[in-house]
């Protein structure tokens, strides 16, 4: 049902309609089941610009809407991934547009961006996932250019480290600071669900606590792995009881974020002005800092 379909291409990108959200976020967690019945195909393509360069320099820009935007052919949104490095954004990115979990991953630098296409009841839905860099010195040049024109975004922590989860805050803050609207869909994801372990319950991030997080900034909450596709439920043995946990696939927020974003019915042609500008990074990538949290 799900085609995974990989490829690179050009570093420019279209410009992604400006949205009127007026709705909340409707049933978004209730749009894998819509998948399984056969009315959500998914399609992936990858665009790969800004990260894998030792002396990495990226520019971008568009002209107004690509052809196939303005004959409504399809719909691009852009969808931003951000949260604190090591949370998992860009193997979590990677396993939703390339259905894989990459190998040997490094600090992003500046954005990555890939692309991820479904099709829901008929019409052709493209995902443009920004992935950020987490570390603030690989980010703050370009802060201005992940909130322009933002269609939805995902937030993600780890949840074996609950410094990842107390971080959250000050991120929901930076998109108030560049002007965000609430209007805008957000989802909470809890990556690395693989890695759960009662026995060190209280040194990680419960369901509980994550859903409550997610109520009150009015985001959609998913678990998962970009590791290993969890099973819908997972229970665990911890002493003689059984501790089960909730599971998402992956390519459930795929499905959520498209069908959310399907939903909303915004002109084509609106008044946002073209997406454009560039910008440059002059940064040594890094080894990966080792994930030693919690
Ligand atoms: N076990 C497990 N490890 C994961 C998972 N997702 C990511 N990792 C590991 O976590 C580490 C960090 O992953 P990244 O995807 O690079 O994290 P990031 O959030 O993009 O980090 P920055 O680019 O610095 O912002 C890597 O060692 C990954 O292999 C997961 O679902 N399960």
């Amino acid at each position: 049902m799900w085609k995974h379909d990989t490829h690179t291409h050009t570093h420019t990108l279209p410009s992604p309609p400006t949205l009127q959200f007026s709705d909340a976020l409707l049933d978004a967690k209730s749009a894998p089941e819509k998948k399984k019945k056969g009315e959500v195909l998914g399609q992936t393509e990858r665009s790969r610009v800004g990260g894998g360069f030792m002396e990495s320099s990226l520019e971008f820009s568009s002209s107004v809407g690509s052809v196939s935007s303005l004959l409504g052919r399809c719909r691009t949104f852009k969808v931003l991934v951000i949260g604190d490095s090591g949370v998992g954004k860009t193997c979590l990115t990677h396993r939703l547009c390339a259905g894989e979990f990459p190998r040997g991953v490094e600090a992003t630098i500046g954005a990555d961006f890939r692309d991820t296409s479904l099709e829901i009841e008929g019409e052709k839905i493209k995902l443009q996932l920004w992935d950020t860099a987490g570390q603030e010195r690989f980010r703050k040049s370009m802060v201005q250019h992940y909130y322009r024109n933002v269609h939805a975004v995902l937030f993600v922590f780890d949840v074996t480290c609950p410094a990842s989860f107390n971080g959250l805050s000050a991120w929901v803050e930076e998109c108030r600071q560049n002007s965000l609207g609430h209007e805008i869909p957000r989802f909470l994801i809890g990556n690395k669900s693989d890695l759960r372990d009662p026995g060190r319950a209280e040194r990680q991030v419960s369901q509980e606590r994550a859903t409550s997080f997610a109520k009150a900034h009015g985001m959609v909450f998913f678990e998962t792995s970009a590791k290993n596709p969890p099973r819908r439920q997972v229970s665990r043995q911890r002493g003689d009881r059984e501790v089960v946990y909730q599971q998402d696939e992956v390519e459930d927020v795929v499905t959520a974020v498209g069908t959310t974003l399907k939903k909303h019915k915004n002109p084509l042609t609106s008044g946002s002005p073209a997406y454009s500008g560039s910008f440059k990074v002059y940064k040594k990538r890094p080894e990966k800092e080792l994930w030693t949290c919690c």
